[in-house]
């Protein structure tokens, strides 16, 4: 009989996996380089680049980012391994090296030709979504350019759906904050926090379902309540911002953390966790905008704050992630066969996201066109 592995693999048919990530600095030599390829058209000031800059700085012009990365594909490489599930998996980045652009060129040289990319954000965004697919469209023509595809077997990338309310990603914050309320006394404020957005992007990320405020406050009602479960009380909490940057004339989401802590210590709380739930990794937005700055707002309030755990390698997440790349790969072979997928596992009020993204999805700004198109999409040039 011949061998099929499209028959054997249960990722059939993707044949490699593309961890694909932000990108950060490897040292101080990296740091403005990285500023300007982040930042590129953006608008964003250079005072603010350059106090980006030195949050950096501060940390040896190394962005935690990459190692955790490289943590993530290892403890991906051993759930996979462990459930017997052949599947290699790449990392590549937007902003920095390694680049996407060159580890789908790798890919291409060992062979592989579906492709299946898991994105470091969550949650649905131009930021998390299209300009992530933006850049895989730019690489894909560019390589097909300097490789010339084969017309009978194309380079062939898809994208995972935004993972925010899948069981494992909340079953894993849902741990972190059990664990950090474990620190601080009973009464303590839940504090989720994420990463603000200019409020245009936030109006944009409407049309993919619900907007990007709205996916969180689902994810935070969602952990809120297996922890309060858990514990065997209520929890109060409430959302915030961190790492405003643009022009202050542009409006972004409020509350900004810091405001908040402040305004929670005039109302008498006392103590509070962070709950970083906007971001997967301990990167800098974390260990500077969180543990550096908003904890020493707290401590200059008088708060007692613990910041929570980011998913990282957490068990329930990497097992999720392998369950959620199981789960793409049998509805692509359910479409393939002319059958109905399952539909997506997912937890809270909003049903699982789409896998392909839908005319419109997550532009920058509504309605307006960036001009560059999208791979991962219904219609890459919409
Ligand atoms: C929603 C969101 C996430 C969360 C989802 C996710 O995790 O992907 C995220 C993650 C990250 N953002 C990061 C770094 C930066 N983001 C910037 C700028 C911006 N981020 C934005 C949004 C987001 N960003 C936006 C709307 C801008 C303004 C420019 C624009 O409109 O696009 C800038 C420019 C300087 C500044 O203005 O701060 C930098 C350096 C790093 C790497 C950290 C490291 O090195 O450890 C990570 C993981
Ligand atoms: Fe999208």
């Amino acid at each position: 009989m011949p061998h099929d592995e499209s028959i054997l693999s249960p990722a059939a048919p993707y044949d490699a996996l593309l961890l694909a990530s932000f990108g950060g600095p490897d040292g101080p030599d990296d740091v403005m380089p990285f500023l300007r390829n982040v930042t590129a058209g953006k608008g964003i000031p250079d005072e603010r680049l350059a106090e980006v800059a030195e949050h950096y700085h501060h940390f040896g012009g190394a962005s935690p980012i990459n190692g955790q990365n490289l943590a993530l594909q290892r403890a991906l490489v051993d759930e996979l391994t462990r459930r017997g599930i052949d599947l290699p998996v790449l990392w590549g980045n937007r902003n920095w090296t390694p680049y996407t652009k060159d580890a789908l060129a790798a890919a291409h040289a060992d062979g592989h030709r579906r492709i299946l990319a898991l994105v470091t954000s969550a949650y649905s965004s131009y930021s998390g979504c299209r300009q992530y697919r933006e850049d895989f469209w730019t690489a894909l023509d560019e390589l097909e350019d300097e490789l010339g595809f084969d017309d009978e077997e194309p380079l062939r990338l898809d994208k995972l759906r935004s993972y925010f309310n899948h069981p494992g990603f909340v079953e894993a914050n849902t741990d972190a904050v059990a664990e950090a309320l474990g620190k601080v006394p009973e009464d303590a404020r839940v504090v989720f926090v994420t990463h603000s957005i200019p409020d245009t992007m936030e109006e944009a990320s409407a049309v993919s379902g619900a907007t990007y405020s709205a996916q969180h406050l689902d994810v935070a009602a969602s952990v809120a309540a297996a922890v309060g479960e858990r514990l065997g009380r209520t929890l109060e909490w409430d959302l915030a911002y961190c790492s405003r940057s643009g022009p202050p004339s542009q409006p972004w989401l409020e509350p900004d953390v810091n405001d908040l802590l402040t305004a929670l210590a005039g109302q008498g709380v006392q103590s509070v966790v962070l709950a970083p739930i906007g971001f997967i990794s301990d990167h800098m937005e974390v260990v500077y905008d969180l543990d550096t700055e908003a904890l020493e707002t707290a401590d200059s309030l008088g708060l007692t704050a613990v910041r929570a755990d980011t998913v990282g390698t957490r068990e329930p997440f990497v097992r999720g992630l392998v369950d959620l790349i199981l789960e793409r790969a049998a509805a692509e072979r359910a479409l393939a066969a002319g059958e109905t997928p399952l539909p997506g596992a997912a937890v809270g009020t909003l049903p699982a996201w789409h896998g392909v993204c839908p005319p419109g999805c997550c532009r920058r700004q509504a309605g307006v066109d960036s001009g560059r198109p999208a791979a991962c999409a219904v219609d890459p040039l919409r």
